[in-house]
C-alpha cells in the first residue's frame, strides 16, 4: 500500500499522473491530506472513481487518541496517539504567549539509552514515517482547536537516528500548500549524533538545533548518555562550532539538572569554556523524575545559572509546563505499557 501523506507534492503529482489524472490533481490531494481528512471520501473535489482507486491502492494514516491529559494549571495537553499497527507515541501541546508549540515524537521508543529518560527503557521499536510525524501536528490541531505556530522535535526518539524521514517531514510541514510552518519556528533536538549534525550543517536549514548536553565532561556524560562513548564531548563541541560556522545559527544546549551528577560549579565553568567563540544558549531543565531511574532533581539550579551568567553565557531555567500531568517525555507511553502488561488496555507497545 502506498503512503500518500509521506509524499512530497511533486511525488504525489507524479503518482496521480501515472494513474491518468491531470497535473493539478496532485495539489488537490496534497491539500486534503494536509488538512487532516480522515477518509478519502472527504476529498469532495475528486471523482468517486478516483477516490475508490485511492482507497484500493493507498493508506491514509489517521491516529487514534489512546490517552489525553489536560493540565488544569496551564492548558498543556499531552496526547498518546495510537497508530495503525497498534504502536503508540506522545505529543504535547504547550501554550505560550507567543503561540502554540507542539512537541512531537520521531520514533517509537529510542535506542540511545540515556539513563534519565523514560523513552528508552524498552528500547526502540521502529522509526516513524514522515506522515506519522505530520499527523501529530495535524491531529493535535484538529483535536485541540489550537493553531500550531511552532514545532519541536523533542518527544520520544532520536531524530538523527531517523534523519531521512525527519528531513522529509520538515519539507512537508514547511510547504506553503500544507501547514506552512517556517523553519525558524522549528527546533530539532539531538543527544549528539555527530554525522546528523554535520548533515544538517551542510543543508543549512534555518531551524534551531538543540543539543542535549547534560554534562560538559566526557566522564560524567558517558555515564548518563551512552552516545558519548561513540561521539565524545570534545568531538561534539567541534561539530557544534562547525555547525555555527556553516549556518550562522545559534545552538541551544539542553541541560537537565541532576542532583550531585552534573550540577557542580566546575561543570558550569567547563560549559563556558567549551562555548567560547560561539553564541550558545543554555536551557537549564528541572529533571523530571522517572520511577525507573535513580536520579533526583538538582537543588543548585539558581547557583549553576549564576555561575554560567558570570562568564557571559545566556542561561535560562526552562519554565515547566504541564507539571500536574505526566509531563516527562515517554512517561505516558511507559504508564500505558505497564497498564497493558496488567491487561488493562489495548494499545500495542512491544517489539
Ligand atoms: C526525549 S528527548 C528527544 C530528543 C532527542 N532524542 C534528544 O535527546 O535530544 C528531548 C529532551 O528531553 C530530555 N529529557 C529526557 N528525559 C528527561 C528527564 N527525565 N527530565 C528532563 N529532561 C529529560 C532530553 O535530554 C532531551 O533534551
Ligand atoms: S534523551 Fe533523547 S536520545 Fe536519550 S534516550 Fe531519551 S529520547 Fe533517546
Amino acid at each position: 500500500m502506498i503512503d500518500l501523506k509521506s509524499m512530497t507534492l511533486e511525488e504525489l503529482s507524479g503518482f496521480l499522473r501515472s494513474m491518468g489524472e491531470p497535473a493539478f490533481r496532485g495539489r488537490q490531494v496534497f491539500t486534503w491530506l494536509h488538512k487532516g481528512v480522515s477518509s478519502f471520501d472527504e476529498m469532495s473535489n475528486l471523482s468517486k472513481a478516483l477516490r475508490e482507486k485511492l482507497k484500493e491502492q493507498c493508506i491514509l494514516t489517521v491516529p487514534r487518541v489512546a490517552k489525553k491529559q489536560v493540565s488544569a494549571r496551564d492548558g498543556t495537553i499531552k496526547y498518546l496517539w495510537q497508530m495503525a499497527d497498534g504502536n503508540c507515541v506522545e505529543s504535547v501541546l504547550m501554550r505560550y504567549h507567543h503561540g502554540n508549540t507542539v512537541c512531537i515524537s520521531s520514533q517509537v521508543g529510542c535506542r540511545m539509552g540515556c539513563a534519565f529518560c523514560a523513552s528508552t527503557i524498552a528500547g526502540k521499536v521502529r522509526n516513524l514515517t514522515p506522515a506519522e510525524m505530520l499527523d501529530q501536528v495535524l491531529f493535535t490541531q484538529q483535536d485541540s482547536g489550537a493553531e500550531v505556530s511552532n514545532i519541536v522535535l523533542m518527544g520520544i526518539g532520536e531524530p538523527m537516528d531517523n534523519l531521512d524521514n525527519v528531513l522529509r517531514f520538515l519539507e512537508l510541514v514547511n510547504h506553503p500548500d500544507g501547514i506552512n510552518i517556517g523553519m525558524r519556528h522549528i527546533s530539532l533536538s539531538t543527544c549528539g549524533v555527530i554525522p546528523g549534525i554535520a548533515r544538517l550543517a551542510e543543508l543549512g536549514l534555518q531551524l534551531t538545533l538543540s543539543i542535549s548536553l547534560h554534562a560538559p565532561d566526557s566522564e560524567t556524560r558517558s555515564k548518563i548518555m551512552p552516545v558519548n562513548r561513540a561521539y565524545d564531548v570534545e568531538a561534539l563541541f567541534a561539530a557544534c562550532h562547525e555547525y555555527f560556522r556553516k549556518t550562522g545559527r545559534r545552538i541551544s544546549f539542553e541541560y537537565a539538572m541532576i542532583d550531585g551528577v552534573n550540577d557542580h560549579d566546575w561543570q558550569a565553568d567547563l560549559i563556558a569554556k567549551r562555548l567560547r567563540g560561539m553564541p550558545g544558549h543554555v536551557n537549564l531543565i528541572p529533571l523530571n523524575e522517572v520511577t525507573e531511574s535513580p536520579f533526583r532533581p538538582s537543588r543548585r539550579m539558581a547557583a549553576f545559572q549564576k555561575q554560567l551568567e558570570a562568564q557571559g553565557i545566556t542561561a535560562t531555567v526552562r519554565r515547566s509546563l504541564g507539571g500536574d500531568i505526566d509531563a516527562s517525555c515517554g512517561q505516558l507511553r511507559r504508564r500505558a505499557m505497564e497498564e497493558e502488561k496488567k491487561g488493562e488496555q489495548g494499545c500495542k507497545f512491544g517489539v
